[in-house]
């Protein structure tokens, strides 16, 4: 789907949704600046869950190749907007992840899609590292993989306790990351600087 021009079933009658929610909200949506606004709330929402009609495991192994290399592969920093199925307000981050290929590598932009994809649905951190960590293990089998994700939670700056500092860190691994020395080496990578590029 191209978010930009293609949209799901259902766009007007989420439209019409928003429109009675604006009105349950004390607003008058046929004054001019909000006459257009259900229909584009209902199409940013669609674009903020399009992950529920993405395939992250076809994404992968629409891109495996055969290689010998079999040291760690790292993809540091890929930035994620998700909403927290809570109060359905977004959590925002990074997303680290860490693989040891068993004979195939995968492009690494289908890491990046692979996070695109689990992040535009309504997620709890957790499931959302678990699901990233899970879909390469099964897709790669590699020797190991592990996911780091650090996220600011908007239900937690906008209202609620009104933090607006706390960063929550979740991690999943499998395979060699099971040994703390394979975790050390790629939690050292990460904090390395990155000055050299
Ligand atoms: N573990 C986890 N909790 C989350 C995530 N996103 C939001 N939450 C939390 O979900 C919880 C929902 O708790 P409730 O007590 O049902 O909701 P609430 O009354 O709005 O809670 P407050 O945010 O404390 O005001 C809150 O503590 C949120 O901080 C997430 O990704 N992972």
């Amino acid at each position: 789907m191209n978010p930009e021009t293609e949209f799901r079933e259902g766009l007007d009658d989420l439209a019409s949704h928003y429109k009675s929610i604006l009105e349950l909200l004390g607003e008058d949506p046929s004054r001019e600046g909000l006459l257009k606004t259900p229909m584009r709330v209902a199409k940013a929402m669609q674009i903020l869950t399009r992950g529920y009609t993405q395939d992250a495991h076809k994404v992968l192994l629409d891109a495996l190749f055969e290689e010998k290399y079999n040291q760690m592969v790292i993809v540091k920093d890929i930035d994620f907007f998700s909403l927290c199925e809570h109060h359905m307000l977004p959590f925002y981050g990074k997303v680290h992840v860490a693989y040891i290929p068993n004979g195939y590598i995968t492009g690494l932009s289908k890491i990046a899609r692979v996070v695109d994809i689990f992040s535009h649905r309504l997620q709890v951190q957790e499931r959302m590292t678990l699901q990233i960590k899970d879909c390469i293990q099964e897709t790669l089998k590699p020797l190991g993989v592990m996911v780091v994700v650090e996220a600011k939670h908007m239900c937690m700056q906008m209202r609620g306790v009104e933090k607006q500092n706390a960063i929550t860190t979740t991690s999943d691994f499998s395979g060699a990351f099971n040994q703390a020395k394979t975790r050390e080496e790629f939690m050292n990578l990460l904090h390395s600087e990155g000055k050299h590029i």
